[in-house]
């Protein structure tokens, strides 16, 4: 039986949501390029889950929709109050928010089509609000509601922070979420549709894929570049540090990929954007810190940046604590999650692989007294 370790090179699925061929990434055909400077990040989630872009009509009715289901129900910020405020990671807070706001959507287990997308539109609506109110309720503030009028990445920024964005801090956090919207089947993706296949409900998935972006090796790995690129703390001590943890064998996080051999195309609008943030807050050591070790990585270990590398300088730069990085990256790759929710229910079969069995065989049994 073939058995490459982590599934490595494997066509699980079909799927019309985004591609990855030599290197390139396209979500519904577009180019992901042309998407992160033109798109606004409700506009990909609309291509996500209807395959086609929208038109001006179409946005507003979306956008309007998303604003109007923003809220949290009363139970669900009380439970965010009642944790250990100090020590509960806002991943672990999000991953429990989520299942629990299944228990107050009376159509939590309606597996209708049009259900499953209004259920849809209520989880992407609803997530940015459970990672800020957690944020603001943790520092012994009151959640703040959205702003009809502001985008989706406006909105997030002011619910978090109390105070509208400049245009550049938009622009820059709008970028992000397009550009961590959706990608192909990477681990989180495929347990969510693992967990779907069985037919088991929207929330039951999204909360199955939150838990498997938390870890270090996927989207985990934000908020330890961030850890690495603070205990370097000045840009001329960036390579000692780096050869030492490779003479250790430990891993550098944002770096390497599974697919990406030459290099991850999201990477380099992500570096564009720390550049510019933070040449505006005067802090260009992150951005200098981080090239540096790209370039040695690059040069000595053959591995390209990815994704959340430059994510975490430009999350600094916008004044975002670092244990919100992976929650955010949340917030935008729930519109690819429930894509996929949607697509493996409409083709829905149980995923169910096999494994190459390897321990030990023709055992006999000993009675408990004997062993
Ligand atoms: C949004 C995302 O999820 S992007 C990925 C985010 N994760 C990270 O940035 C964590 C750091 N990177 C990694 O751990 C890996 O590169 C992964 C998980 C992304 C991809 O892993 P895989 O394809 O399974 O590669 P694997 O871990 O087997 O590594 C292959 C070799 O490259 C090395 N390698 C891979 N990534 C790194 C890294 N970041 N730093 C140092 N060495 C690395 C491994 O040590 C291994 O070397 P060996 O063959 O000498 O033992
Ligand atoms: O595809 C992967 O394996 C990881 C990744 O880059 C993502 O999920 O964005």
């Amino acid at each position: 039986m073939a058995n490459p370790k982590g599934l490595e090179g494997i066509v699980a699925t079909e799927s019309s949501i985004s591609s990855i061929i030599d290197d390139k990434l396209t979500y519904v055909g577009y180019d992901i390029d042309d998407l992160a400077e033109n798109s606004s990040f409700e506009e990909i989630i609309y291509l996500l889950w209807n395959q086609k872009l929208p038109t001006q009509n179409e946005l507003d009715s979306f956008k309007k929709e998303l604003a109007n289901n923003m809220s949290l129900p009363q139970e669900v910020i009380d439970h965010l109050k009642s944790y250990d405020l100090k020590t509960v990671h806002p991943m672990a807070a999000l991953r429990t928010a989520v299942s629990m706001l299944g228990l107050y959507d009376e159509e939590a287990d309606v597996m209708e089509q049009d259900a499953n997308r209004r259920k849809a539109l209520r989880l992407q609506a609803k997530i940015p609000t459970i990672v800020t109110a957690f944020a603001r309720i943790r520092n012994g503030e009151e959640p703040i509601s959205p702003k009809t009028d502001l985008g989706f990445a406006a909105n997030f920024l002011y619910m978090l922070k109390g105070k509208e964005p400049e245009n550049i801090e938009e622009e820059a956090f709008n970028k992000a979420l397009v550009l961590h919207a959706d990608h192909e089947l990477n681990a989180s993706t495929f347990t969510a549709r693992v967990c779907v296949a069985t037919l088991s409900d929207v929330y039951s998935g999204v909360t199955a894929a939150i838990g498997a972006l938390k870890g270090p090796l996927h989207g985990g790995a934000n908020e330890r570049v961030m850890k690495m690129l603070t205990e370097i703390g000045d840009d001329s001590k960036a390579i000692e540090y780096i050869e030492e943890k490779l003479a250790n064998k430990e891993k550098i996080m944002g770096m390497g990929h599974r697919v990406y051999q030459n290099g991850d195309p999201r990477a380099k609008h992500l570096k564009e954007m720390s550049r510019q943030l933070t040449t505006i807050t005067g802090e260009s050591k992150w951005y200098n810190m981080s090239v540096k070790i790209e370039d040695y990585i690059k040069e000595n270990k053959g591995l390209p940046a990815n994704v959340d590398f430059y994510s975490a300088s430009v999350y600094h730069s916008l004044g975002i604590d670092h244990d919100l990085f992976t929650p955010i990256f949340a917030v935008s790759r729930v519109s690819g999650w429930l894509a996929h929710i949607l697509e493996q229910y409409d083709n829905n079969r149980l995923i169910r692989p096999r494994a190459e069995y390897v321990g030990p065989n023709k055992q006999t049994y000993t009675p408990i007294d004997k062993r």
